[in-house]
């Protein structure tokens, strides 16, 4: 396996995914926000109406072998979804569109890992001898379906279901050829976690990789200070690292990421001389900002999607008193500061998103055009606030030009076709890839639109749930 990323829109050659697991459905209301789900999800259709519809564009993209001309097959009644099922002798088993769970039972199959990831669970859930015992003489395939859904094959609950995995952007970020695992900062991602660096350091497919995996551990004052809960803590979550060029990383300062999860990821980044430039980018602790992907993304190298509230537009100060007597406008105004390797205690400040975004493309990317700006809801209000709530700037870049998001955010797709985009949806693209009317290396400047309506009551787009592990090398 390669493992090469260096910005955030060369052709994606390999990702890591987690389809939804049963876990998902079994979000109860109550616990519905502990969870970090807003609402609970049809387990039906978020897997067969919508999200093996994402896994059918990935591997049309990116390994078209094991779908081109075998649709029909493949979705037939009587197959009831068994190449989507990672359990199932029939699953697709893509080494380009690389499933976790997968992954999980492949390391299980080691009795020595087994048994201590066994025990990790067990101390971190609060599990029983006994049970610990019972999950000790499973299966491999079935205890990766425990570890993930939090249930017995008998359907019962165990532990709580970790439904967010489906966001893998958030338990890793390859920044060139390293992988910086997450520390995160709510309570409902912590067995990610440990199931993600568990199948890291041990899978066959990182074994080149291992010296190449960072880690960040706590601050010493952190556990000395006293009392439970700690307001400072060291955390840092995927979704709020963004590798945009080969020497350049983002990292937000954010709901997830604390200022020394950044601080601290940035240090270890420089020692090991993966980037030589890192820009904190501070938003605003909001639920619905939670990462920095959430509010904007990159589509071209001359291209963002973002929300205009945080941009420059907002701050700009005109006619009314009320701009100069409120503070509320310049609330949601991020701060942002870029360091280089050579130069920590002199950074740089960006006044606005778009000015640092504009650098990027222009300096970082060599873009021989004006860099342009994307809103989600097309800069309208109340539309703009809507839209980035349901990740209208959370897309995925499957190649420069081309994008992945939801179907719901009609004013940001509005936006989109006034830029010149093509707008088409998943299922049509999908029957035109089949039919030869269209090619998947023939798309660009496209949005792809998948349909969304249960799968965003999860609070990710497809940059969240997507962990690229290599990309085609950025040429400038
Ligand atoms: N990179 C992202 N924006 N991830 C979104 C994660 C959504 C998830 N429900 C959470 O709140 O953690």
């Amino acid at each position: 396996m390669h493992i090469q990323v260096d910005s955030e829109i060369g052709s994606l050659k390999a990702l890591l995914i987690h389809s939804p697991d049963s876990g998902l459905g079994k979000v109860v209301p109550s616990k519905a926000q502990d969870w970090l789900f807003e609402d609970i999800v049809h387990l039906d259709i978020v897997r067969s109406k919508e999200y093996d519809y994402y896994l059918k564009i990935l591997l049309y993209f990116l390994d078209p072998d094991k779908i081109k001309g075998k649709l029909q097959q493949i979705d037939s009644p009587e197959n009831s979804r068994a190449f989507y099922k990672p359990d199932n002798p029939d699953f697709h088993n893509s080494t380009k569109v690389i499933e976790l769970q997968n992954l999980l039972t492949d390391i299980l199959h080691d009795p020595d890992i087994c048994q201590k990831l066994t025990a990790s669970v067990c101390a971190i859930e609060g599990c029983t001898y006994q049970l610990e015992q019972e999950l000790l003489n499973t299966s491999p395939s079935e205890l990766a379906k425990v570890f993930i859904s939090g249930s017995m094959a008998n359907d019962n609950m165990i532990f709580p279901p970790i439904p967010n995995f489906i966001f893998t952007r958030d338990i890793g970020i390859t920044i060139n050829d390293h992988i910086l695992l997450n520390k995160p900062a709510k309570k409902a991602r912590a067995r990610e976690t440990l199931l993600a660096r568990y199948i890291f350091f041990n899978h066959q497919l990182f074994k080149d990789y291992r010296d190449k995996i960072i880690e960040i551990p706590d601050t010493l004052q952190f556990f000395l200070r006293p009392g439970e809960e700690h307001g400072e803590k060291t955390t840092i979550e995927g979704g709020d690292v963004m590798v945009v060029s080969k020497d350049h990383v983002l990292i937000g300062c954010s709901e997830r990421t604390s200022a020394s999860g950044a601080s601290e990821a940035i240090k270890m980044l420089f020692e090991r001389n993966v980037v030589s430039k890192a820009t904190v980018v501070k938003i605003p602790p909001k639920r619905d900002f939670m990462h920095i992907d959430t509010i904007f993304t990159q589509v071209k190298r001359n291209m963002w999607v973002l929300l205009g509230s945080i941009g420059s537009q907002e701050q700009s100060k005109g006619l009314d008193p009320i701009d100069y007597i409120s503070e509320k406008r310049n609330k949601e105004k991020p701060e942002i500061i870029q360091f280089t390797r050579n130069e920590i205690g002199s950074p740089k400040t960006f006044s606005c998103i778009e000015h640092l975004l504009d650098d990027i493309s222009q300096n970082d990317l060599k873009s021989n055009r004006p860099t342009e700006f994307i809103y989600s809801g097309n800069n309208i209000f109340p539309y703009d606030a809507r839209e980035q709530w349901t990740d209208s700037c959370n897309l995925l870049a499957i190649r420069e030009g081309v994008v992945i998001g939801y179907d719901r955010n009609d004013k940001t797709v509005e936006a989109f076709k006034e830029k010149g985009f093509e707008v088409i949806k998943a299922s049509d693209l999908i029957n035109k890839f089949e039919n030869g009317e269209l090619n998947p290396e023939s798309i660009e400047n496209t949005l792809i639109l998948m349909p969304s309506a249960e799968l965003s009551r999860a609070r990710g787009g497809f940059h969240c749930m997507s962990m690229p592990l290599l990309r085609e090398s950025f040429k400038r």
